[in-house]
């Protein structure tokens, strides 16, 4: 069985923190008269293809309102078309909102004119592409430091910071290379590592790892994981793969038609599917891996003998069957001293064994 869609057991994101990136009904549509759409009930309610015949216009985010935490891998996930390009361009205003809000740090920045704007994406913001946009003439010590030159870092402290985010990457040795004399994942890192020479607050990842190889793309996914772990950095990360979702993601944000169709965690998407586009689109995901031991408990019974092992309702049920297995009794998943549920061999293989369709 894959484990690549394990969900990593993060628990550092706390939401009770003021939101880093706080996005209310944000629109953007595109075409003449953009802003009628968003001020109309009618125009808004129309399908896609109904917006196009009466408005000519492409709502391509509709509505759209979530917060990220400090922190937090918060990834955008939708089908190709589904705004999550234009959505996360929308939050550095790469592409204008047409209407809403986004509130970064407590700021407004749809308020904020172009001097602050540049100043937001030269110390805020940093942003790593599919196709890595690396300078082909130069080296990778000085694509690293580019970003440091323009906000008018000497050469030494480029060089020395660069160094530092290079190591950090598993880059060194390559640092007076060029591009093309490195393979597409080592560009990547080179990206990597540029967005976050910097020290940004918030990475936006648009896409990144979609034009590598599976096992390339599967060493960045968790390079990725091992970066946050050790710079734990806010990180904005827009996928069409759901098993990259499910891997990266402390939460998932689903979009269709420029629409939040469901917004949470992984197994939150995968245990209780808000409709049936969810439903469909999570049902090949092996619920062994994605699930914890909170979605297959079950109250204890008065014949149940508690005195068996006990594990955290956060225990991924693939990591729990060995200890639920080699258990004559039931294990009991218990918080903070209290005993939520108990689980034992029926409920770990109905999951494992794929019997349990869904919630
Ligand atoms: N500049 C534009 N003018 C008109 N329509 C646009 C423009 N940019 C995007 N769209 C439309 O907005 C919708 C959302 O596009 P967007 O690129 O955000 O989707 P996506 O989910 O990122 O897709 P992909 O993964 O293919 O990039 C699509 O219908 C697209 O055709």
């Amino acid at each position: 069985m894959s484990t690549d869609t394990a969900v990593q057991p993060r628990g550092q994101v706390d939401h009770r923190q003021t939101p880093v990136v706080s996005v209310r009904n944000l629109w953007k549509v595109f075409g003449p008269n953009a802003d009628q759409v968003p001020k109309s009930a009618e125009l808004g309610a129309l399908s896609r293809r109904e917006l196009l015949e009466r408005a000519r216009c492409t709502a391509a985010v509709r509505e759209v309102s979530f917060d990220v935490a400090p922190g937090e891998v918060f990834v955008v996930m939708g089908l190709s078309g589904s705004g999550k390009s234009t959505l996360v361009r929308c939050l550095t205003r790469l592409i204008e909102p047409t209407a809403g809000e986004v509130v970064f740090e407590g700021e407004d920045i749809l308020r904020a004119d172009k001097r602050r704007l540049r100043e937001l994406r030269r110390h805020k913001f940093s942003m790593v592409f599919q196709h890595f946009g690396l300078l082909p003439y130069r080296t990778v010590v000085d694509n690293v430091g580019y970003g440091l030159e323009i906000r008018g870092a000497g050469r030494a402290e480029r060089t020395r910071r660069a160094t530092e985010v290079i190591e950090l990457v598993g880059l060194d040795g390559y640092e007076h290379a060029y591009p093309d004399q490195l393979s597409g994942g080592m560009q990547q890192r080179v990206g990597l590592a540029r967005a976050l020479a910097g020290d940004p607050d918030v990475l936006f990842f648009d896409e990144p790892f979609s034009a590598l190889d599976p096992l390339i793309r599967r060493d960045m996914q968790n390079e990725v994981i091992r970066l946050h772990r050790q710079v734990g950095k806010t990180m904005v990360f827009i996928t069409h793969d759901l098993s990259e979702a499910l891997k990266l993601g402390d939460r998932i944000l689903l979009m269709r038609d420029g629409n939040v169709v469901q917004a949470g965690t992984g197994d939150e998407l995968v245990g209780a599917p808000a409709d049936d586009y969810v439903r469909d689109f999570v049902q090949e995901v092996p619920r062994a891996d994605v699930l914890t031991l909170r979605w297959i408990m079950r109250p204890r019974r008065d014949t149940d003998q508690l005195d068996g092992p006990e594990l955290g309702p956060g225990v991924i049920v693939r990591d729990a069957v060995r200890t639920v297995l080699a258990a004559d009794r039931p294990v009991r998943v218990v918080e903070n001293g209290e005993l939520l549920g108990v689980v034992g061999a029926e409920e770990v293989l109905d999951i494992v064994a794929g019997t349990q369709a869904g919630a």
